[in-house]
């Protein structure tokens, strides 16, 4: 194909812009905050069996980048660290608490002229064997730290949880719900619920969703219209979390929040700059991935979106010139 050698694929185009010094400075940054709390760095592999990922189910075959190795066997790039570091966990054949971080690339196939690299740089953490609160509590406090030594104004950091959705989908049985949710849109969420043949409380409770995101007092504010106990087991967990937050005046709570990872069970994480539409970090309570490897033990993690972060910084230093 000589008429492309002068060109750079979609897919790595942002990877060949980004500031690698700045890349360093944040990932030193962050390593030390890491070990300095004993989470052990590992190098995984770059190339898995596409089995790995989708007996787990968590990433959609179409966005894997997938080959055949010499023995005719399926091999995909790295979609994930999460899910390997599950099945590493599994390996060692323990049900103590382990603490994981890593720094690389994840291989995801975005949708074409976006503007997003499918090269994505991550770095990040799993705390594995740490249930609850305890657990949850434990992360929080180390991506407060985090946000604190990569040097970006006017952070948010959101909160989710998985459970509350996963309520949601089970008592509305319509997956045209997550999309809703996704945009919070207000009249397509009157709209929904007037065709469905849904109990009145839910009824009001779902009208009210899409508006209800914000502050804790939002969040209480919604909770009085909630009948339902998981859903309202859901909305203390995040209470909860948020008494333990070193900074609450950065803590916002989204009850729209869909997983963008389909193994989430619990609280989930957001960051945002407010210079990039996306978050430059994400991460939940997995509970049940490990499962799929016959081991039983709760988990927690989150990553960093590097190329997110280096761009919302450049926007940022952009705007202070
Ligand atoms: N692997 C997730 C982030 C995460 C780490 N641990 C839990 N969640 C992602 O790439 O979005």
């Amino acid at each position: 194909m000589e008429e492309f050698k002068y060109l750079i694929p979609e897919e790595s185009g942002i990877v060949v812009s980004m500031d690698v010094e700045k890349l360093r400075e944040v990932e030193v940054n962050l390593r030390d905050v890491f070990t300095r709390h004993q989470y052990k760095e590992l190098i995984l592999p770059m190339f898995e069996y596409v089995d790995l990922f989708k007996t787990t189910r968590h990433q959609k075959e179409e966005s894997m980048f997938q080959f055949m190795n010499r023995d005719g066997k399926r091999i995909a790039l790295r979609a994930d660290f999460t899910v390997p570091i599950a099945r590493l966990y599994h390996n060692e054949n323990t049900d103590e608490v382990r603490r994981y971080c890593y720094f690389g690339e994840v291989f995801r196939m975005q949708e074409r002229h976006k503007g997003r690299s499918s090269e994505l740089y991550q770095a990040g953490i799993e705390l594995i064997g740490k249930p609850g609160e305890e657990g949850d509590q434990e992360c929080l406090s180390l991506i407060e730290e985090t946000m604190d030594v990569i040097n970006m104004k006017d952070l948010k950091l959101e909160l989710g949880n998985a459970s509350f959705y996963l309520r949601l989908m089970e008592l509305v049985q319509d997956e045209e719900l997550s999309e809703i949710l996704e945009k919070k849109a207000i009249s397509e969420m009157k709209r929904f619920v007037e065709e469905k043949d849904l109990d009145e409380d839910l009824k009001e409770m779902l009208i009210n969703l899409p508006s209800s995101f914000g502050s804790i007092d939002d969040l209480k504010a919604f909770k009085v219209k909630v009948k339902d106990k998981q859903l309202l087991d859901a909305i203390t967990s995040l209470e909860e979390l948020y008494l333990s937050c070193d900074k609450k005046e950065d803590v916002m709570f989204d009850l729209c929040m869909v997983p963008n990872q389909s193994y989430y069970t619990g609280v989930m994480m957001k960051v945002y700059s407010r210079y990039s539409e996306y978050p430059i970090l994400s991460g939940g309570r997995y509970d049940r991935l490990m499962n799929n490897f016959d081991t039983y033990s709760p988990a927690i993690g989150f990553s960093y979106h590097i190329n997110t972060l280096l761009n919302a910084y450049e926007k940022e230093g952009e705007t202070n010139d």
